[in-house]
């Protein structure tokens, strides 16, 4: 606890005993949650600042100066981070283009599938994100004069006609087909296929893997934070200070509101993406203040402007009078930290109508807690109505349950309808883990503020994403390991997700190209794609086909249209929703099923018996 020079005339005193003070996080005693009404309130309106909507967001991105024609003709914008150029990649994509360039097989028609093969944070289900980002980055794939001198200049071994090439290289003859962004997916599925000449697409690998990787990471994080806290809590995504870096800031702030979350407290992301922003104060505000003294206007206009108060901090002194003497309040509340007053009134005075505290700076049940009230009840007599406290530490469950009492006996002792209902917001070092424990042990919170287990996705560091050439120039490859979850699945390939009849996906399917599709109603052989022996018949009662092309290079394919980051949430939300519930849990989750066609198992054992070499033994 902060303690100044004066902290004998600042500390507050308890003149009765409270409920005794919890052990650090021990069980609380019970406590009747809140109304449904108070936990599904809606979010306050935005900033007040002009800020765009997310149409306008992205029609601003849309206009973006283009790198190429191609991008411009796409109509795609730019990428987010203005870092992601063509030279975003690692050398050794450079020296297999020029040595694909030195053999003339540049210009091979490649497939690669972009996937990963483990869901992430011990779970069965991961959120693809990131694909908007890679369409705009090969819109705008294009290496600048300067780009080509840089790589002359680390690459001088290489002959001069390459660099020629490489200035006339964009995307406009490679193709992208991908699962929407937003979709639920599962390990082995190809995320992506991205075909084209194979110097170009391998370029391309690893900003590719790179923009999908964190994205689908940190989307799938927050899903899981969604998932645990439930539909009715508001999620805040307070990770700015702590990401890895601004880009990691940026990507944190869309992806979880992509994942679920209803707001950042990030400003260039509410700018930038249109999302909501949300926001309390700091402990800083508060300990800025050493008395009342310090502040200078203190008059109020009611909220519906017919009078002044001309001096709102005696109201609310008056006010802390009564909570201090109220019977129904149990006499509980001696003298409170009259600075911490003071910071509350002077922020009522600022935010009147947006009121929230901070209330754990010096201590929460015996100062913070009847110094808000009291500043609520000031406010509620000029027709305001106050939005809540922020507890930032302390045993949370129990804090909340005892902030929440407090709340609903000053609505019955002051008569003031709704006073119960004030939202509590809780943050500290919150993960999946303690909101889980939260729940368990009952709470009172109805808002969560997280920051750095969220975004820096603590429990795991990275998805693992890869990008494994399927085919050239129409030849199956395959790529082996000793570790057979390694092994890829060869083909360019059609992936479909096959429905049950209770609406819920039942197993996701991998054919060949030349293949007919699955169709609802028509029974199909799934096979595992390495274990013989794991196969099922399925009778679809619906049949999706997932990879879609957004990027149809010279193809005469129709391109797929890039939603909004809303509507890629709500897909998010949907797709959940729809997964069976034990594949969602926490604890042991099932596994879903991934599956390929027989004539695919066949063509896969078949090739990897081609291609491994016969051991001898001597
Ligand atoms: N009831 C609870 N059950 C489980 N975990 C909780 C509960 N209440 C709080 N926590 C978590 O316990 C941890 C408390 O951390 P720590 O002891 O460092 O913080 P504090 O002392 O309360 O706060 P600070 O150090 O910021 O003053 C946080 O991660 C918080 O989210
Ligand atoms: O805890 P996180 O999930 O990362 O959420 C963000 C944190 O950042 C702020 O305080 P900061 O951590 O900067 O200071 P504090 O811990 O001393 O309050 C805020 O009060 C949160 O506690
Ligand atoms: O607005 C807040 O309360 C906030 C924002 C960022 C980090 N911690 C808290
Ligand atoms: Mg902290």
């Amino acid at each position: 606890m902060p303690c100044s020079a004066s902290s004998a005339r600042l500390l507050p005193v308890c003149r009765l005993q409270l409920s005794p003070p919890p052990a650090r996080l021990r069980s609380p005693p019970p406590f009747p949650s809140a109304s449904a009404a108070s936990l599904s309130r809606p979010l306050p309106s935005p900033a007040a600042n002009p800020r765009r909507t997310r149409e306008e967001s992205r029609m601003a991105a849309t206009s973006a100066p283009q790198a190429n024609g191609n991008g411009s003709a796409a109509g795609v914008g730019a990428p987010t981070n203005p870092m992601a150029t063509a030279l975003l990649t690692d050398q050794y994509q450079f020296s297999m283009a020029y040595a694909y360039w030195k053999a003339g097989k540049h210009a091979d028609r490649a497939v690669f599938d972009l996937y990963f093969r483990k869901n992430p944070f011990g779970g069965e289900f991961t959120v693809f994100a990131g694909l908007e980002e890679c369409i705009k980055f090969i819109a705008n794939f294009k290496f600048t004069e300067h780009d080509i001198s840089f790589l002359q200049s680390v690459m001088p071994m290489c002959e001069g006609a390459f660099f020629d090439y490489l200035r006339e290289v964009d995307c406009s003859d490679v193709e992208v087909y991908s699962i929407h962004e937003g979709s639920v997916v599962f390990p082995k599925v190809p995320l992506m296929r991205v075909e084209g000449p194979v110097a170009v697409v391998q370029l391309l690998e690893t900003p590719f893997v790179n923009l999908i990787n964190y994205a689908s990471l940190v989307t799938t994080n927050a899903a899981r934070h969604r998932h645990v806290a439930g539909k009715s809590k508001v999620l805040l995504e307070f990770g700015l200070r702590r990401a890895q870096g601004p880009d990691g800031a940026i990507s944190a702030s869309k992806y979880c509101f992509m994942g679920g979350f209803d707001a950042t407290s990030n400003v260039l992301a509410g700018n930038l993406f249109g999302i909501p922003l949300r926001g309390t104060h700091s402990h800083a505000f508060v300990s800025s203040y050493m008395s009342l003294d310090e502040i200078p206007d203190k008059a109020l206009r009611s909220k519906d402007g017919s009078r002044v108060c001309q001096d709102f901090v005696s109201l609310v002194q008056e006010w802390l009078q009564k909570i201090q003497v109220a019977d129904s309040l149990g006499g509980v509340f001696g003298y409170t930290n009259q600075s911490e007053l003071a910071a509350f009134a002077s922020y009522a005075l600022a935010f009147p109508s947006n009121f929230l505290a901070l209330v754990d700076t010096y201590d929460v049940m015996r100062s913070g807690i009847p110094n808000f009230c009291a500043v609520a009840l000031a406010l509620h007599d000029l027709g305001y109505k106050a939005s809540g406290i922020r507890l930032d530490s302390g045993d949370l469950a129990y804090l909340s349950i005892e902030a929440r009492k407090v709340f609903c006996a000053v609505e019955k002792e002051f008569n003031v309808p709704g006073f119960a209902k004030m939202v509590i917001t809780a943050s500290n070092d919150l993960n999946e883990e303690t909101i889980d424990a939260l729940n368990k042990q009952g709470h009172e919170v109805d808002a969560f503020g997280i920051g750095t287990y969220l975004v820096t996705c603590y429990s795991q560091a990275a998805l693992g994403c890869v990008f494994k050439l399927v085919e050239i120039n129409s030849k199956p490859r395959i790529k082996l390991s000793e570790d057979v979850a390694k092994v890829s699945i060869p083909c360019k390939k059609r992936c479909f997700r096959l429905y049950g009849k209770e609406g819920y996906p039942l197993v996701d399917i991998m054919i060949r190209e030349s293949e007919s599709s699955p169709k609802a109603g028509e029974r199909i052989l799934c096979r595992h794609p390495f274990i013989e022996s794991k196969r099922a018949y399925v009778v679809p009662q619906h049949v999706e086909e997932l990879l879609q092309c957004y990027w149809p290079g010279r193809s005469d394919k129709p391109r797929a249209e890039l939603p909004s980051l809303d509507k890629i949430r709500n897909r998010c939300m949907q797709q959940l929703e729809k997964l069976r519930p034990d594949h969602i849990r926490r604890l042991n989750p099932t596994p879903y099923k991934v599956s390929v066609s027989a004539k695919l198992y066949d063509f896969i054992h078949c090739l990897w018996l081609n291609e491994a070499p016969v051991g001898e033994l001597q």
